[in-house]
Parts: C-alpha cells; structure tokens; sequence
C-alpha cells in the first residue's frame, strides 16, 4: 500500500523528529508552512513547542484559516503537547490563547507543576506501553462525550508542589483527531503512538 501523505506543521518544535518517525511509521512525511502544502497532506502533526507563540505563528503564516477548514472538513490531526493545546476546544491558564476547538476537550497548559516542569514515564497507550516524554506539559480536564480517554498518567514521586498525577488524562482521540500531552518523537524506535496516527489517516 502507498505510504499517506504526513505533513507535520513546520514553525516551531520537534518538527525533525516528528518526520523521522512517521518515516519509521510507514507515511511519506513532509514539512508543512504554507497553505498549498496543507492541502497537499492527508493528515496533519502538530509538534510540540509553546502553543501562544504556535497560535501566533499559523497567523503569521495564513495557515489559520485554512486548516481550521481541514479539521473542519475531516483531516486527521495529531497533536502533541502545545499541539494537544493548540486542538482543543478550552484552554485553562492559556491566557488570550484561541485554540483551534478540533477537539471537544478541555486542557490545562502547564499542569504538572513546576516541580516536576519535565518527567518520563511508561504508560499505558491504547492495550500497548509507551516511553512518554513530559515537558511542561498540559493534560486533559473534560473530555465530551465522543472522546476516548487513550492514556492516564501513572503515579508519580511525591513533589514539593504537591501535583497528584495519578490518573491524569494526558491522551485521547476523538475521530480522526489524536492528542498527546508528552512527546513521543523524542523516545527514538518506539512508534506506538505515529503508527497508531497512520493508521487513522489510512482508514480515513
Ligand atoms: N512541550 C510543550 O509543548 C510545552 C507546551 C507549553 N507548556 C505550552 O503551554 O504551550
């Protein structure tokens, strides 16, 4: 079978690693920052990075529009970390952020506290285990009706903040739209979650 056409939103983030492995995960991966490219793609990735700077980047770029009326019109999404903020429908502590609402979720940015900013941890995605990187990461607060809950956090160490994570939902998907709140492009050779994205965009 043919490889799908990936594009992975290229303005800021882990646009390198995302590429790499959708290449692993059997697509034909491409960079995307400009309208024609977005049409061009049959699914979309949307990295990591800060998701108001990311917001303010897709206006600069005119891709705000646009890819709205992809989401809108059924086009695989997946999003990752400032992606996941970046897809939901209400951003909790995202100041003047707009999220794109592709995603009946509510998400707040930067939820694990400050002291535990980043953290790995092995998790149960979808029947299978993932190595999941976080960074400053948001994680789920409502889910609607139509969303499935794909992975918790487990339980973590006792920090000085006091953040309970245990049971936090930091993956869903909802249709053809997958979210993340941790990275797994920087785990390489695990493509639990991208082979899971690709096959979204083939049955689609
Ligand atoms: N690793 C990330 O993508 C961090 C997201 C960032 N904390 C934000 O709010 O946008």
């Amino acid at each position: 079978m043919a490889r799908p056409e990936i594009g992975v939103l290229a303005l800021q983030g882990g646009v390198d690693e995302h590429l790499a492995a959708l290449e692993r995960s059997g697509a034909d991966p491409r960079p995307v920052r400009r309208p024609e490219e977005l049409a061009a793609v049959r699914g979309l990735v949307l990295p990591g990075g800060e998701s108001t700077t990311a917001a303010r980047l897709l206006d600069a770029f005119d891709l705000t529009a646009a890819l709205q009326e992809r989401l809108a019109g059924g086009m695989p999404a997946y999003g990752s970390c400032a992606g996941m903020i970046l897809l939901a429908s209400e951003v909790l502590g995202g100041g003047a952020l707009r999220p794109l609402g592709a995603l009946d979720v509510s998400v707040r940015r930067n939820a694990f506290g400050r002291q535990v900013d980043s953290f790995e941890a092995d998790l149960e995605f979808a029947g299978d285990v993932v190595r999941a990187v976080f960074i400053r990461a948001p994680w789920v607060e409502r889910v609607g009706a139509g969303v499935r809950v794909l992975a918790t956090a487990p339980a973590g160490p006792q920090v000085a903040d006091d953040v309970d994570r245990a049971g936090r939902i930091v993956a869903v998907q909802q249709g053809p739209v997958l979210a993340t709140a941790f990275h797994p492009e920087l785990v390489g050779g695990d493509e639990l979650v991208h082979r899971h994205f690709v096959q979204i965009v083939r049955a689609r």
